[in-house]
């Protein structure tokens, strides 16, 4: 299912499908929608743990929330294995068709070695790019994208912002797409 150059034991990504049930997934769905939502980007955003500030494009000790919702800790324990430790900082992304996000590395200083993405609602296609080299890579509604190692450190990730992909030769129109990322944050412990 993953493309040759992101075989998991080489470059650290793995895709897990189906990690949610679908009437999981929708109830998750009914719970973030019923939360606030920022609109300081192009996108909607919800954030969880810590704050993180896309001007200094950093998280510091200040940016502390609180703990996870108890609404998300059942999903937050389950993705602890898929981590190695457990998530204190979660970014809910709203993607409607044409939204998209631009290629980067999650900054390395702020958080730790592994990124975790559930996604919920329409399919996409996730690129991975590192100089020259592109992989697409799509992520399938109720699928666990894990990025470490290369996958983390070594290629950009981004979503083009696009109203459709094309996943095997077939041009999906995409609709409302919604991700739940998790991670670990990593601050100084002076600064705490
Ligand atoms: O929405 C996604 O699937 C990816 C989000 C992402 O890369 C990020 O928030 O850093
Ligand atoms: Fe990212």
């Amino acid at each position: 299912m993953l493309p040759d150059l992101f075989s998991p034991s080489t470059a650290g990504l793995s895709l897990t499908p189906d990690f949610v049930a679908e009437a999981d997934a929708a109830a998750l769905l009914a719970r973030i929608d019923a939360q606030p939502w920022r609109d300081d980007l192009k996108r909607r955003v919800q954030h969880y743990g810590y704050r993180y500030d896309y001007k200094t494009r950093s998280v510091g000790p200040d940016d502390q929330l609180g703990p996870l919702p108890e609404w998300l800790e059942p999903l937050a324990a389950r993705v602890a294995d898929s981590m190695g430790a457990a998530p204190d900082q979660v970014i809910v992304n709203e993607y409607l068709p044409g939204q998209g996000i631009a290629p980067h590395v999650d900054c390395v200083p702020c958080f730790g070695p592994r990124i975790v993405i559930l996604s919920l609602g329409s399919p996409c296609v996730m690129t991975f790019s590192r100089g020259q080299d592109r992989v697409d890579l799509p992520l399938p509604p109720n699928s666990l994208a894990v990025l470490a190692d290369a996958a983390r450190h070594g290629w950009r990730h981004g979503i083009a912002a696009r109203k459709s992909d094309v996943i095997a030769g077939l041009r999906h129109p995409r609709s409302r797409r919604v991700s739940v990322t998790f991670r670990t944050v990593r601050v100084s412990p002076t600064a705490r």
